[in-house]
């Protein structure tokens, strides 16, 4: 068989020692392996006499030739030259290689143990044919292993390998079994080289049935693992430009309005103090919480759809044991996982337990402060006081640490602190929202874990966006709870946030917006009844500002027609962050790039590439009222290009006209045959509400009774008889 021709997928390592072979026969395993399709086999005796490993060699050699199957010697040049075989495997303490080439020559295939870069590229240099990286996890089949690497060294020595031009053929050994070769090969693999397979010895020499065995590790290994998606196609993106630097706005209101719709379930094995502060935030967002400490109903759970939160706040033997089972049962499930390594770096046991949770299973987010972060990446050498952070390093160093890590680990990377950083391995980003006010309050970090896991559980397949969706959908809530004028304390801050967060929800869900169609001051002269269609939008801005509407504004031409008049600059500012947008423009149609892509009316690219097939939904359109002028040409093309665009649109014909009074009845008539609703001020107002028992209901009455008689008079002045 030519060298290149060797499938290294498999490699079975054999091991004759009674704790793993049992009294099963070593000649039978390995021909049962071979039928399963095992592409290459080490002979790798301990104990013995050289004669009697000569004759044990020699009868599987007879056994692999019969498969074309490669056969090697572990250590012993000497036991390869006897029987004949096709070559050896050294270590770093055995013969070096180029004496071991000279010795077998050129045909012969030599692996090397590599357990760091010097070694590996060493051993590339020298002209071994394979790379044995590892020890990967610590295993009992070999206890004088100096060197555990994990998954991020093996990866690490691939990318030097790579950089350095080497195409060496590599495989991992090491702990390597079933539950996780799929995460092992997954987390290993370089962006520009990948490992050719695994090799193993318990978990095929060990096995009750080493066939089974085999072809079971062979499907895991040929296909991706369950949780791969997003970040296996980002990878591939990292060569190609910035300009692929996805633009994510647009995409967070779809977000929440998939966890309002969807009502992902979020597991959470979370620490005592927060358990129902977590539970009520899940709540507010749209998600289904259940807060279950107990590992063994992990593996029905995961079965729901929704996604795992394991907060080790509060860690302990029992509870390890049972996030190691859940982390089993999500990972089986393809359903992800978000980790708060809390206080990760303030105790040894602490330290400990991030190690046995990361080698524990595959992780889709890890979150955390400066010090949590630096502790799970491994370089925490300060000791973390609690659960609180310091912060010792610069933006540009948080930044980088949250993409190494993510990189490193192939998930999603949240530092959290007064800015916080996102990255994805690929991408990083910063987010400046949030308040000072979640830190005087006791489980809104852990909260966010939540308020994560229920966004990556409705949108699986673009973790990144769905992360960033929920830290801003939460952070956002908390600065509007902090603005609020009811709210004086952590006290009163806590009711204040839950309500916010549900209320960004039920406006995102809801889809309600406004446009504001330049109503500009150098309009004023020529427009017909133009104070009317001010007063009728001071209501809908004082209405839309109560109900929490999104407002839009456009200017047409600003330099040379003005402002948006003065008398309703200071509702604009009431309004505050409602008002999404203020553009000026020269389209006479308000549908912008900026105002189409933005999230409110982006809905319907929740149907595209990066929606969850497991729960994408239709698109969903938004109920826009415009009013502002003029009805026949502004207005009519922005209704125009909305409905177009799948939304329902609302023309409130006491707050729309035209230079001309004739040409605004016949706008309507047409706006109402192309699917618009031609509506009054007061009567989507009201529809708006649906309940006089919405919370919102005395405030609107009260504007309805204060506008009465202005509404009286653009009635009277604006329809006349032209509806
Ligand atoms: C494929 C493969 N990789 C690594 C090893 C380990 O070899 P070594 O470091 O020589 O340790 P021992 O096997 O001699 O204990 C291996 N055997 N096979
Ligand atoms: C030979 C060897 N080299 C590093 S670990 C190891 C043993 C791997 O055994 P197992 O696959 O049973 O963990």
């Amino acid at each position: 068989m030519r060298k290149e021709d060797i499938d290294y997928t498999l490699y079975l390592v054999t091991d004759s020692s009674p704790a793993i072979l049992g009294d099963r026969d070593l000649n039978h395993v390995v021909e049962e392996a071979l039928e399963a399709g095992v592409g290459i086999v080490q002979f790798r005796e301990k104990k013995g006499d050289t004669r009697e490993l000569i004759e044990k060699a020699r009868a599987l050699h007879q056994i692999t030739k019969k498969h074309n199957v490669p056969l090697l010697i572990n250590d012993r040049v000497d036991v390869a030259l006897a029987v004949g075989c096709e070559g050896i495997h050294i270590g770093q303490d055995d013969m070096d290689l180029a004496t071991a080439r000279r010795l077998l020559g050129e045909d012969a295939i030599i692996g090397v143990t590599v357990s760091n870069v010097e070694q590996a590229i060493e051993a590339c240099q020298g002209g071994a044919d394979y790379l044995g990286i590892g020890t990967v996890y610590a295993t009992p089949t070999k206890t004088n292993t100096k060197d555990i690497i994990g998954t991020a060294g093996v990866r690490n020595i691939l990318d030097h390998i790579a950089d350095a031009g080497y195409t060496t053929r590599s495989v991992c050994i090491g702990g390597i079994n079933a539950s996780n070769v799929q995460r092992v090969l997954f987390q290993s693999n370089g962006i520009r080289k990948g490992l050719d397979g695994v090799a193993v010895v318990s978990a095929v020499v060990g096995a009750a049935n080493p066939k089974a065995a085999a072809l079971h590790l062979l499907s895991l290994l040929k296909r991706p693992p369950p949780f791969s998606s997003d970040l296996q196609r980002k990878s591939q993106a990292l060569s190609e430009t910035e300009a692929l630097k996805p633009d994510l706005l647009p995409l967070i209101g779809p977000v929440i309005r998939a966890v309002h719709e969807t009502t992902p379930l979020s597991h959470n094995m979370t620490n005592l103090v927060v358990q129902n502060f977590a539970a009520n935030v899940a709540l507010a967002i749209g998600a289904s919480p259940i807060m279950s400490n107990y590992g063994e109903e992990a593996a029905d759970l995961s079965k729901l759809g929704g996604a795992l939160v394991i907060n080790m706040g509060t860690v302990n033997p029992d509870g390890l044991a049972n996030y190691m089972k859940a982390l089993k049962a999500y990972n089986e499930a393809g359903r992800p996982v978000v980790f708060d390594p809390v206080g990760a770096g303030a105790t040894t046991i602490r330290r400990e337990a991030v190690k046995t949770i990361m080698a524990a299973g595959y992780l889709d987010v890890i979150k955390g402060n400066e010090g949590e972060i630096k502790t799970v990446f491994g370089d925490n050498k300060e000791q973390q006081r609690g659960v609180d952070s310091s912060s010792t390093l610069s933006a540009s160093d948080k930044a980088s640490l949250v993409r190494r890590l993510a990189h490193r680990e192939k998930c999603v990377v949240v530092m959290t602190g007064k800015t916080d950083y996102v990255s994805d391995g690929i991408f990083t980003w910063a987010i400046d929202n949030g308040t000072p006010r979640l830190g005087e309050v006791t489980g809104t970090g852990c909260s966010l874990g939540t308020t994560i896991s229920a966004a990556i559980a409705s949108r699986q397949a673009d973790r990144v966006t769905a992360v960033i969706a929920a830290m801003l959908h939460f952070e956002i809530a908390a600065e509007l709870a902090d603005e609020r004028p009811d709210v004086s304390g952590p006290g009163t801050f806590i009711p204040a946030f839950l309500d916010e967060l549900s209320r960004i929800r039920m406006d995102t869900a809801s889809g309600n917006l406004s446009c504001v169609c330049d109503i500009q001051e150098k309009f004023g002269p020529a427009i017909f009844e133009f104070d009317k269609v001010i007063s009728t939008t001071r209501k809908l801005l004082l209405s839309a500002t109560h109900l929490r509407i999104p407002i839009f504004v456009t200017t047409q031409n600003r330099a040379r027609l003005g402002d948006t008049v003065s008398e309703l600059q200071p509702l604009l500012a009431q309004a505050g962050d409602l008002v999404r947008a203020d553009l000026d423009k020269t389209r006479f149609s308000m549908w912008l790039p900026a105002i189409a892509s933005h999230p409110h009316f982006s809905s319907s690219s929740s149907g595209g590439a990066g929606a969850d097939a497991t729960t994408s939904q239709p698109p969903q359109s938004s109920e826009v009222a415009i009013v502002g002028i003029e009805s026949h040409i502004c207005v009519t093309q922005t209704a125009l290009d909305l409905l177009n665009a799948g939304h329902s649109v609302y023309v409130i014909a006491d707050g729309v006209s035209s230079t001309r009074k004739e040409e605004v009845g016949i706008a309507l008539a047409r706006l109402r045959q192309a699917g618009a609703v031609v509506t009054t001020s007061e009567s989507w107002l009201y529809e708006l509400m649906g309940d006089a028992a919405i919370p919102e209901f005395k405030a609107i009455v009260n504007v309805v009774k204060e506008t009465a008689k202005e509404t009286g008079a653009a009635l009277q002045g604006l329809l006349g008889s032209k509806i």
